[in-house]
């Protein structure tokens, strides 16, 4: 049998953190070998809680020492993943991208990095939502004069919104209408917005409580609407996607890639 690939997972104390540790611990293909968490964490130098690997592996403040890596999952924040994408290009190492909510200057700084090393990012690593995104293209495309509204709900410690996956999903069909998200969004309605304009692209965000990630492509028409929705109820999903990206990028030539590169085969008829 090959080597394990040695990865590491930026954000590695975080709920997604855990959940792809804990996924990481039953796939032999893969073995966790840095745990990087924000420096100021009282939880630097500290065990795991779950071991990812027969010895113990400890959490880190940061790349230095990092040693050879094959692949780096960052699940962080904007600042964690600028950090780790600094890594990866000074080391050359594959990056999976599934944090979100960063600026236009990080995105701008991952499409060069990606003239230098395979990159994948994903705003939402699960199956069903790749699937969504190819359901949402034909519709958008099909229905040109329906109105559309994106409805996402997830779990109140989000920091960003609306989600990635919203803005994923917005920008597909704006695409598809031969147009721009950032001429047809709409990100917040109060007091007297006035009539909807055709062409719009609204966003409605709601926070609470646990839920792991809901989201809703509404295409309202005259006397008729169709609904396309996806809804997450375990983090386990988007661990296993972005574990499989990391066994899949390393084989890959550098470059900027999507979910949709690597799901290639399995969503062909979608
Ligand atoms: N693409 C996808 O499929 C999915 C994407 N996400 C995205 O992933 C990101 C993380 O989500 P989630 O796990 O829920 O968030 P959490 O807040 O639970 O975890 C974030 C983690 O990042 C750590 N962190 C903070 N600063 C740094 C730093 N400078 N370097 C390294 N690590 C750092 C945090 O440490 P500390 O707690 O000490 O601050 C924490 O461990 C979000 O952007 C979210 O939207 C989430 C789910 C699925
Ligand atoms: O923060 C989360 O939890 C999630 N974030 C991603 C996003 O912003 O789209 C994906 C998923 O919905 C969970």
């Amino acid at each position: 049998m090959n080597q394990a690939l040695r990865i590491a997972i930026s954000g590695a104390s975080g709920r997604m953190g855990r959940a792809l540790i804990a996924r990481s611990r039953s796939d032999r293909r893969v073995r966790v070998q840095r745990a990087v968490i924000d420096a100021r964490s009282e939880l630097v130098g500290h065990p795991l809680q779950q071991p990812a690997t027969p010895e113990s592996l400890r959490y880190s403040n940061g790349w230095e020492g990092a040693g050879a890596l094959d692949a780096v999952i960052d699940f962080s924040t904007p600042v964690g993943l600028g950090n780790a994408l600094d890594y990866c290009l000074a080391e050359g190492v594959p990056l999976v991208v599934g944090t979100t909510g960063y600026d236009a200057a990080l995105r701008d700084r991952l499409t060069h990095a990606a003239e230098h090393i395979a990159i994948l990012q994903a705003a939402n690593f699960s199956l069903g939502v790749a699937v969504l995104q190819r359901l949402l293209r034909d519709a958008a495309r099909a229905l040109p004069e329906w109105d559309l509204e994106i409805i996402e709900a997830h779990h109140g410690r989000k920091e960003d919104a609306p989600s990635g996956t919203a803005i994923a999903l917005g920008e597909t069909a704006a695409k598809a209408r031969g147009t721009t998200l950032d001429e047809q969004a709409v990100y917040a309605r109060e007091g007297h917005p006035g009539p909807r304009k055709s062409g719009e692209i609204g966003f409605s965000v709601i926070r609470g409580g646990d839920i792991v990630g809901e989201h809703i492509a509404m295409l309202a028409g005259n006397g008729e609407r169709l609904e396309l929705a996806h809804r997450a109820t375990d983090r386990g999903i988007f661990a296993r996607g972005a574990l499989e990206a990391a066994v899949w990028l390393p084989g890959q030539p550098a470059g900027h890639y999507g979910i949709a590169d690597m799901l290639e085969g399995r969503l062909q008829g979608v």
